[in-house]
């Protein structure tokens, strides 16, 4: 096992406190101006993706710093102790191993002496001829109708990534319509199911524990939905598929074992969509696309997992974020991907980075005394540039933000990406330089204003700069760069809750609020006041009883 290092204690941390004095004067437009190498210098082509983060403020020291402080926390012995299946995720005694489900060199990985790859590899072929058999239209429906909509039922983990690379792929879409259904508000599956054929929908039940209340409420009306509408009992397993760990809930439900798709407890719910999670994906656009998105992800993980520090994309996303969130104390991180497919991407991200690094507490169990996971959000641009780009620009806050464009549009209608793209180069190149005062008065002067309309003007106008940005240049969305790019998220996320002495694969803090609406839900029944809590939460309680239905 890997060191649990206080990585406020180490020796690369003093440097960097001190380093930070020299970096916080300097101007990114001057380092610029001082190096024409820097480009060169801070940014790695990895396949299709172009990684520049020239744009930070960093130097070359910075970097060497950065890449001492992972190297007294250990980092090399947690990648490896990750890989190798040592039980990393010790608060629930497993293993982490999403790395095995696309592991696509097929060479051992042991778990309690256990190899995991023949029990992954078969999943993967029933994912296949299940797939195909809908997609081809010979798996046929109670009335010998064949498939054409799926219903993904899950969420958190079970929801997220699906929709988010469905999405992300829709471009190689089947010819099947995916559904997901999330919320437990009955709207959710309300809507969904309005426009659907009981005949010829297929839902997939997606749930790791197969316990989680939306989850199963929703499943279970789905179910009679279809009982509803002609199905009888014995149609449910034309009907319904799971996607689980837990056998017995699964068949307690009736759903019919041979569509029961397994996963491990050493997959992480949020790092699901490559196992049996990932169903719908293949449903949605084919298992070869499927298999691409695994093999993008394979080659990241070779990637993070061989190539020294110095070169390794998400060990250096990681490094740069803790050098931004503990010394420049940023709070948040934005992700904008200028890409329309890729709309949930920041959403997906939310859960992989929060669940996994919003934790208080070491790995020695101590509460610790700086600062773990960013606060994780984004919209696509250039939908973000007229929203809230404002105050990433002149605002008092530091965002750092990953800018994310494909070169290739799949939609190349007239000039759109071209128009798209120019805003992407555009955005990065003006946080990083601002505009100068004097910049603005020339522009003022030559729009024809007064000096008195210039002095009163000109703050408004200035923009200081000096604002971090990635820019993260890939050649086309393909299921393979996607399963590379989302790959290179998580093993960045991974380098920080190494950084941080962090577990990252536990959750405990959602675990309260399923166990605070379980307390909650009896008393909800009947129309009796409620006492128990405090005033407020029976004020409301009681207000709800009295205007419930
Ligand atoms: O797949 P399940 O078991 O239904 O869990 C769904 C979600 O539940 C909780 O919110 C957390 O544990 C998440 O990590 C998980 O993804």
């Amino acid at each position: 096992m890997f060191p649990k290092t206080n990585f406020t204690q180490t020796k690369a941390y003093n440097y960097l406190s001190d380093h930070l004095v020299e970096i916080a004067d300097q101007h990114l437009r001057s380092m610029f101006n001082k190096d024409t190498e820097r480009f060169a210098k801070f940014s790695i082509q990895f396949n299709d993706i172009l990684v520049d983060y020239s744009k930070n403020r960093i130097t070359d020291k910075t970097m060497a710093l950065l890449i001492q402080l992972a190297n007294e926390c250990g980092l090399k012995e947690a990648i490896e102790a990750m890989f190798n299946g040592e039980k990393i995720n010790a608060t629930e005694n497993r293993a982490v191993l999403h790395t095995a489900l696309r592991n696509q060199s097929n060479t051992p990985v042991l778990v309690d002496g256990k190899d995991v790859m023949p029990d992954v590899n078969k999943v993967l072929a029933h994912m296949e001829q299940f797939s195909e058999a809908i997609i081809s239209g010979e798996w046929k429906g109670y009335t010998g109708k064949e498939i054409t909509d799926i219903v993904n039922i899950g969420i958190g983990g079970s929801d997220l990534g699906p929709v988010m690379v469905t999405e992300a792929l829709k471009p190689y879409k089947t010819r099947l319509n995916a559904h997901f259904v999330s919320n437990v508000d009955g709207t959710h599956i309300h809507e969904t199911l309005k426009g659907l054929n009981p005949e010829t929908t297929l839902f997939l039940i997606a749930s790791k524990t197969f316990t989680t209340q939306e989850t199963m409420a929703n499943a279970h009306t789905a179910r009679n939905w279809f009982l509803g509408h002609n199905g009888k009992e014995e149609d449910v397993a034309k009907h319904f598929a799971a996607l689980s760990t837990n056998e017995k809930a699964v068949k307690e439900f009736g759903i019919d074992p041979k569509n029961m798709f397994e996963f491990w407890d050493w997959v992480g719910g949020r790092y699901s969509l490559w196992s049996a999670i990932g169903l719908s994906i293949c449903l949605s656009v084919g298992f070869d696309s499927f298999a691409e998105l695994l093999s993008g992800a394979h080659e990241m993980d070779n990637h993070f997992r061989n190539t020294e520090f110095e070169q390794n994309i998400p060990v250096i996303l990681g490094l740069i974020g803790v050098w931004y969130n503990n010394f420049f104390e940023a709070e948040t991180n934005a992700i904008l991907p200028y890409d329309q497919y890729l709309h949930r991407f920041a959403a997906y991200f939310q859960q992989g980075d929060m669940e996994s690094n919003g934790k208080h507490v070491d790995r020695n169990g101590e509460i610790v005394n700086y600062q773990t996971g960013p606060i994780i959000w984004g919209e696509p641009g250039t939908n973000g540039q007229h929203a809230f780009y404002q105050l990433i620009h002149q605002g008092t806050k530091l965002i750092p933000c990953d800018f994310i464009a494909p070169a290739q549009s799949h939609n190349p209608i007239g000039q759109h990406h071209t128009f798209l793209l120019s805003n992407f180069f555009a955005q990065t190149e003006a946080l990083m330089n601002g505009k100068t005062i004097d910049e603005v008065v020339e522009e003022l002067k030559a729009s024809g204003k007064s000096d008195e309309e210039i002095d009163s003007l000109a703050p408004f106008k200035e923009f200081e700069g000096n604002r971090p940005t990635n820019s993260i240049l890939v050649k086309k969305i393909t299921p393979k760069v996607l399963g590379s790019l989302i790959a290179m998220y998580e093993h960045k996320i991974f380098t920080q809750g190494v950084i941080w002495n962090i577990y990252s694969f536990d959750q405990w803090g959602v675990e309260l609020g399923k166990q605070l609406a379980g307390n909650i839900l009896p008393e909800l029944k009947g129309k009796e006041p409620v006492s128990g809590h405090d005033s407020s939460t029976n004020g409301l309680i009681n207000q709800y009883k009295n205007w419930k239905e």
